[in-house]
């Protein structure tokens, strides 16, 4: 029974780098959690235990740390190219790396009207997010980075509506003309390029797909992530594509009427699950695709 190993690839998952600038009197920070994954001549470690080529992971988390103290860490689609980057061109068996990045915002403190030199709190739920791929080496070399958000909670508590469904035998919901729309978002868009202001696109890109969340009259979740998709394309020209991921975080009236109250559209039960999930990917028309830049990895999706 002929059995091959059809894939393989390895890497430390979740290394928590947080870096300080302490070297000023007000202090910069920046909180992150990286992932890195490696490809290449690494078959033997798994088919006879030959490690010979085998870079440990226990270097690539160490290397995580070193970068960030020897290049700094600014816009982690930056660290993450410098990255994979060096992996693929610095050690030998790695043809191809992926190092994915989330990171956590803090904000100053305000004290006494003014942000705080060196004390912070964690800034909102959500979390930005980046990927980069790095494959072959020299003149071949190529490479694809993915911004993103996740865990954008936002709930409209108006201006959405769902009717007009198809109905059949199994069919309970009713059309409803004025609903809570809520979602906790992920969003991931890949770039043409390189040659980008990361930061300013992050916070541009996250703006336009709340204002879109807000303005558009929702006549259902898919057609609101259509807007925002094609909103994010049509002003950042440096987007190739963009995947959204919405959970519909459902908010259903509550029947008062036992308590002798009517409910007057204003008390939700905030349900769990299950949960519609809705979906989209936006690209550009002449855009021919990158596979590549989308296998995401340490167990997630
Ligand atoms: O925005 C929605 N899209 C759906 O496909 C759907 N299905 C459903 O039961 N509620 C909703 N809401």
């Amino acid at each position: 029974m002929p059995i091959t190993l059809a894939g393989h690839q390895y890497g430390k998952a979740e290394n928590r780098v947080v870096r300080i600038r302490r070297d000023r009197a007000r202090h910069e920070i920046r909180d992150v959690n990286v992932t890195t994954t490696l490809r290449g001549d690494f078959a033997d470690a798994y088919l006879t235990g030959d490690q010979s080529k085998v870079l440990p992971t226990d270097t690539q988390k160490n290397t995580c740390y070193a970068y960030a103290g020897e290049k700094g860490l600014d816009a982690i689609e930056d660290y993450g190219l410098a990255l994979a980057r060096h992996f693929v061109d610095d050690v030998a068996p790695v043809s191809g790396a992926r190092v994915e990045i989330e990171e956590y915002a803090w904000q100053r403190v305000e004290v006494d009207g003014a942000g705080h030199d060196h004390t912070w709190v964690r800034a909102g739920a959500e979390v930005r997010t980046a990927a980069v791929v790095v494959e072959g080496e020299g003149e071949q070399q190529r490479s694809w980075v993915v911004g993103g958000v996740k865990e954008l909670v936002v709930l409209k508590s108006t201006g959405s509506e769902f009717s007009g469904f198809l109905v059949d035998g199994y069919t309970t919901l009713q059309p409803t003309r004025d609903r809570v729309m809520a979602t906790s978002l992920v969003a991931n868009w890949r770039f043409t390029g390189t040659d980008v202001d990361w930061d300013a696109t992050y916070t541009g890109i996250r703006a336009v797909l709340l204002r879109e969340f807000a303005t558009v009259h929702s006549l259902a979740l898919q057609q609101t992530l259509w807007h925002m998709g094609r909103a994010v394309l049509a002003e950042f020209p440096r987007v190739a594509e963009i995947r959204l991921v919405a959970p519909n975080k459902h908010h259903l009236p509550v029947d008062l009427s036992p308590f002798g109250l009517d409910n007057h559209g204003e008390v939700f039960h905030a349900d769990d699950r299950p949960y519609g999930l809705i979906q989209a990917v936006v690209a550009r028309d002449d855009d021919p695709g990158a596979p590549q830049a989308w296998a995401f990895g340490a167990g997630r999706a």
